[in-house]
């Protein structure tokens, strides 16, 4: 490669080839939370990478109410996403009491005909496509540890551990208590066929062994604090590290009043099937909505009108900013009936990493921004190439570290070099193009250029990094 003036090529050369898939690829790993109106943005990601965002399986959304009267058939109008919507969510989306939830139920069941074996099948897939969201896993060889509660809960849980099974995960399920009806027998039966261990205890050592637990022990169906053997099983759940996905209800808690009976399980994700129920209101993680059978009349009858439409063929959809604190009108519903003490929130509200304070974080849905990392010979070149990264706007910001060493190898041996370290601040979007700046005046022919999203910070610095940079030259701009 003719490279001049440097003594280590290789090592930056083949970073070079890699920059732009790391860049973008590690957008996708680190945010899942891709608009549908910046989709286009990230076509060019890497196949493994970017298929999950295709073929019907779930995309974070921070998109448009579906209006019942609008004659839609779901799909969602892009030029409508919104992040203006993201706020206010918890607002203003009707959340159902337990009677609701049941009469909902069985108004499917009952004019639209649909067998519980039906709902049950599209609740299950949500469920799948929710987790392979969630676990933002190119590889998707997670161990997945799905519990099974004795309702239809648990069978929604049965259901999604076949999906994920045929997703690519390796799910085993724990399910202590099973019913007798065909249905249960049968999705049984579904599951180990295709080899998923369907055991009745806890297995050990959960934390070493899985990379991901699925409650779903309890939905709307749940009165009282739990009976044995579930009460120990929360127990065990509630100290878990292990990130958790809830169906529909966090088990143990109360459908309305959330964790009455203290069991101290706070979930990292929860996937609301049909509607959210009240307790969703105390939920603070990354919530999805599944279920994707609501006739519009029925939507409409019960005001469910403000929900989030499904993006394309997706079968769930996340409602993003629910962990968001602030929301001094969050917890009430619109008809403003059976509002908490925001003083009970609190207390119940046991507040996992994801749920940032508003006032320090503004959580990046979407890569936004970077940090570039760019190593330079010596201070006077990185001085240099500093300032005609702020002056020419495609950088806020450059902090320079004078001394890193870096150890790499080269035709066999490992060599130590001194070199600097800049750290540049940006849009996203204009990596490329601050890739290709940065090459044109660099001493090294292939100099490093790193980009690592950014995935939060002061509103008012991100807000001063984009007033301080440039749009694209191309007009492309994924914030
Ligand atoms: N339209 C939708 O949205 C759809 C929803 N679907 C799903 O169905 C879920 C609701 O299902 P569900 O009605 O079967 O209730 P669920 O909570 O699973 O279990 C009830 C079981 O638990 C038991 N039990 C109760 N309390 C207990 C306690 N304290 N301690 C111990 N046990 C207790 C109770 O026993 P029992 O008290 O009656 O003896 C009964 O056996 C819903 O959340 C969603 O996931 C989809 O599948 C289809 C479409
Ligand atoms: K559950």
């Amino acid at each position: 490669a003719g490279i001049t003036s440097h003594a280590h090529p290789r090592p930056h050369q083949a970073l070079a080839f890699v920059t732009h898939s790391l860049a973008w690829g590690s957008f996708r790993a680190i945010s899942s939370s891709i608009t549908l109106a910046s989709a286009s943005s990230v076509g060019d990601l890497p196949t493994a990478l970017n298929e999950g965002g295709k073929g019907g399986t779930c995309r974070s959304f921070s998109g448009v109410p579906l209006h019942s009267d609008s004659n839609s058939n779901n799909m969602v109008d892009p030029s409508k996403g919104s992040d203006a919507a993201v706020s206010s969510w918890r607002q203003r989306i009707t959340l159902l009491t337990q009677k609701e939830a049941q009469a909902i139920d069985e108004e499917l069941m009952g004019t639209p005909g649909f067998t519980v074996d039906q709902l049950m099948e599209l609740a299950g897939l949500s469920v799948a496509s929710a987790i392979h969201d969630f676990l933002a896993q190119p590889t998707r060889s997670a161990s997945i540890l799905i519990l099974c509660g004795p309702g239809n809960n648990g069978g929604d849980g049965l259901v999604a551990a076949r999906h994920l099974y045929h997703f690519g995960y390796r799910p085993v399920v724990v399910y202590p208590k099973r019913p007798a009806r065909p249905l249960f027998t049968n999705l049984v039966k579904q599951c180990e066929d295709l080899g998923i261990h369907v055991g009745g205890d806890m297995p050990e050592d959960i934390e070493a062994n899985f990379d991901c637990v699925v409650d779903a022990l309890f939905g709307f169906g749940t009165a009282g604090p739990l009976r044995a053997p579930f009460g120990e099983m929360m127990q065990v759940l509630s100290k878990l590290t292990t990130p958790i996905v809830s169906v529909d209800i966090p088990s143990g808690w109360d459908v309305e009043a959330g964790d009455l009976y203290g069991t101290g399980f706070t979930p990292d994700a929860l996937v609301s099937l049909t509607a959210p129920k009240k307790c969703a209101a105390l939920f603070r993680g990354r919530h999805y909505l599944g279920g994707r059978f609501v006739p519009p009349g029925l939507q409409h009858q019960y005001g469910l009108d403000a929900l989030p439409a499904y993006p394309g063929t997706c079968q769930c959809v996340e409602i993003e900013g629910w962990d968001e604190e602030g929301g001094d009108e969050g917890d009430k519903d619109r008809d403003g009936r059976g509002r908490e003490d925001p003083k009970d929130r609190e207390s119940t509200s046991r507040g996992r990493p994801s749920a940032s304070p508003a006032s320090a974080l503004t959580p990046a849905s979407t890569p936004e921004f970077v940090v570039v990392w760019i190593t330079a010979p010596d201070a006077k070149e990185a001085s240099a190439l500093a300032e005609r990264l702020v002056e020419s706007d495609l950088a806020a910001c450059v902090n320079i570290v004078p001394r890193v060493d870096s150890v790499y190898k080269w035709e066999g041996k490992v060599e130590r070099n001194g070199e600097v370290l800049l750290m540049a601040k940006t849009r996203a979007s204009l990596v490329p193009e601050l890739s290709a700046f940065v090459t044109k005046h660099h001493s090294y022919d292939v100099p490093e250029t790193i980009a690592a999203g950014i995935v939060g910070g002061g509103p008012e610095y991100l807000k001063w990094v984009r007033e301080s940079t440039r749009e694209p030259a191309d007009g492309r701009d994924t914030g």
